[in-house]
């Protein structure tokens, strides 16, 4: 049953394994409303089989987790129609024009009626395509088709942005863009769950999590963190996380 004033996502000793490799181990955080929540790890460290989990596209091996107030398991589908998603890939499809990702998006969210114009105006003006409505996305930069695809999913006006990388590949000035948008959009209530390699991206969550080989090591905001490792920065909070762990692999250090 969905309560109301839950957090955003809870999950407890949520755990994923493929086959004899153990993905995503015991990890267990809270994320309130409205918070910016940033996901940080090494390459191959467990953070998109979390968050696909969290989207209920993926069942845990164990564990349990709540979105929205709905149970990751059981109600995925209401998750689902609830939460906005965009993938390091983008999923615009390139030979449709701006409108026409915008319009199919809005097909497969079943969206229509007036609102669903105004709301497909209201995105193309926060993604600064205004004049490019008839513009193919594959001509796009590489800036303005990460902005297209955060339009397309906002749509449906989700209570819960999750974002996979979401600037993996864009330039400095297009990823300032960006996250002067999700800072907007966190304002106005919006809860933002956010994996990133990028530390000054980090620096400006409300709240961070460390995953290492699929356990989440620490989570806390910036400030928090760095004055539990007497650091001056997050990278040296990560360096002496990932130094001060036995590598699975043996070889004394991960991948970044
Ligand atoms: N469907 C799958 N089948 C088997 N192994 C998988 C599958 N999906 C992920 N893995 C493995 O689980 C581990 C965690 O992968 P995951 O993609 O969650 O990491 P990540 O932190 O998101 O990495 P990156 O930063 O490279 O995106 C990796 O070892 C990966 O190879």
């Amino acid at each position: 049953m969905k309560e109301i004033d839950e957090p955003a996502i809870t999950c407890t000793d949520l755990t994923k394994q493929f086959g004899s490799r153990i993905a995503v181990d015991r990890v267990s955080l809270t994320i309130p409303r409205g918070a910016i929540y940033g996901f940080l790890g090494p390459n191959g460290s467990g953070k998109s089989t979390t968050i696909r989990m969290l989207c209920g596209v993926l069942t845990p091996t164990s564990g349990t987790g709540r979105v929205l107030g709905y149970d990751i398991v059981r109600d995925a589908e209401e998750i689902k129609a609830r939460i906005g998603y965009m993938s390091q890939r983008f999923s615009l499809y390139e030979e449709l024009t701006v409108m026409e990702n915008l319009d199919f998006y809005a097909r497969i969210y079943g969206l229509s009626g007036p609102r669903v114009r105004e709301r497909k105006e209201e995105l193309i003006a926060l993604a600064g395509l205004t004049g490019r409505e008839k513009q193919r996305a594959g001509s796009l930069s590489g800036g303005w088709k990460q902005r297209l695809a955060l339009s397309c999913a906002l749509l449906h006006e989700p209570e819960l942005l999750i974002l996979d990388e979401p600037t993996a590949g864009v330039d400095p000035v297009s990823r300032r863009i960006f996250w002067n948008l999700i800072h907007d959009l966190a304002k106005t209530g919006v809860t933002v769950l956010v994996s990133t390699h990028y530390m000054d991206e980090a620096e400006t969550c409300d709240r961070i999590g460390f995953i290492f080989f699929g356990k989440l090591l620490v989570d806390g905001t910036p400030e928090e963190l760095k004055r539990q490792f007497g650091t001056s920065t997050l990278d040296d909070v990560f360096i002496q996380l990932v130094s001060s762990q036995e590598h699975p692999l043996g070889n004394g250090g991960g991948t970044a």
